[in-house]
């Protein structure tokens, strides 16, 4: 990154370690302005990352800096960062409107009472809690907390946003909502903003670069297109997407001039980026990575078909996610409503039955069966 986002937050070198290291060297950047999701399994790391960036733990090793100010030794009242974390932390005495005025009561935070209400309603409302505000937090379902918890923190001005799961326990129709609004009101903020979701899929669609944290370790750093396109590993693949990517372990054959991707009775002729890419390995075990979208169905004995038996067809709405056995592996694919059924008719929806697939040469990435690393060339 260049030099402007020296202006924004930069964590270098971030260790940790509890009973066991729970980050290993850990380095993000943000610029002023700019939104960067952290995604990663439980367990990852990503709270501690967050708590150490607010002064709320020590690191061990590593150096964080804000505006350009080394944040060494500066305790967490002083650090101007506004946070949310998923424990929500409401005053259990203040209303629904005095917990989202709580910050701007506060020393360092205080504003003209008039302007402090008027912000207040204005987040209050945006967030759909307008009508709750003389309520106490015990009174509210958890996913009006949250909102709660939200509200006091887009109400402040801080030098850094962190939100950890804001958005999680709210219903699907107010996340995709509020995800988009959120979004769009702090990225017209000039502070950084660092998001903190276990789901993959939320990370892609707020982020403007997206972390991927893996047992404490960076994975990847990159734009949703480029972690969606190109994971840089098979841990990252596993992450995302909506069943995520099939990751189907074989090995390389050579037969005169083409390379195959092979898996029992499988065989794949890998188009030239992906041979050229499986030339790199450390080895000839592979992970052919596969996005559920991409596998077709077809007659068994088609060219090119891998035969497959129907696990089970589980409609979703709009699609259809049908899993397949291969022999001792079972794969996803996701379908239309009207292919599904063409799978089979009658109460079974064709489970036991014997079918081809067909897997396209395109939007496959391959890993390395050694490493699990993405192989170049994809
Ligand atoms: N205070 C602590 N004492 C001991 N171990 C801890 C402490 N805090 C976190 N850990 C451990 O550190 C690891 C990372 O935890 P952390 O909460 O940072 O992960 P996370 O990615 O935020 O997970 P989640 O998505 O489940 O919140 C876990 O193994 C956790 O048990």
């Amino acid at each position: 990154m260049n030099g402007a986002s020296n202006k924004g937050l930069v964590a270098r070198g971030i260790a940790k370690s509890f009973a066991h290291k729970v980050l290993h060297e850990v380095g993000i950047e943000v610029a002023p302005g700019e939104l960067l999701a952290i995604t990663g399994p439980s367990g990852a790391g990503k709270t501690t990352l967050a708590r150490i960036l607010a002064g709320l733990e020590r690191p061990d090793a590593g150096s964080v800096s804000l505006g350009g100010r080394d944040l060494a030794g500066v305790p967490p009242g002083q650090r101007r960062v506004a946070l949310m974390f998923e424990s929500y932390a409401l005053y259990p005495h203040l209303t629904v409107r005095g917990n989202a005025l709580s910050p701007l009561q506060a020393p360092g935070g205080r504003l003209d009472p008039v302007a402090a209400n008027l912000r207040v309603d204005e987040v209050l409302e945006l967030l759909e809690i307008k009508h709750l505000g003389e309520r106490l937090p015990g009174a509210l379902s958890g996913g009006q907390k949250q909102r709660v918890a939200l509200a006091r923190l887009l109400v402040q001005a801080p030098d850094l946003y962190m939100l950890d799961e804001p958005i999680s326990h709210l219903d699907a129709k107010l996340r995709h909502k509020l995800r988009g609004e959120i979004r769009r009101r702090l990225s017209a903020q000039s502070a950084p903003t660092i998001w903190l979701t276990p789901d993959g899929m939320e990370a892609l669609s707020v982020g403007d670069r997206v972390v991927v944290l893996d047992q404490g370790r960076v994975e990847q750093v990159g734009t949703p297109e480029e972690i969606w396109l190109k994971p840089a590993s098979a841990r990252v693949a596993k992450l995302l997407g909506d069943p995520p990517m099939n990751l189907i372990d074989g090995s390389l054959l050579r037969e005169g001039d083409t390379l195959y991707f092979t898996r029992r009775a499988m065989r794949l002729a890998l188009p030239p980026a992906l041979a050229a890419a499986a030339l790199g390995a450390t080895s000839d075990a592979l992970i052919l990575g596969v996005r559920p979208e991409v596998i077709a169905f077809t007659a068994t004995d088609a060219p090119g078909a891998v035969s497959a038996e129907i696990y089970s067809n589980e409609p979703f709405g709009k699609h259809v996610i049908v899993t397949l056995d291969l022999g001792a592996l079972l794969v996803k694919a996701k379908t239309s409503m009207a292919t599904a059924s063409a799978l089979g008719e009658g109460e079974d929806e064709g489970i036991g039955r014997e079918i081809g697939i067909t897997i396209p040469g395109e939007g496959l990435v391959l890993f390395d069966g050694a490493t699990g690393r993405a192989l170049s060339g994809n």
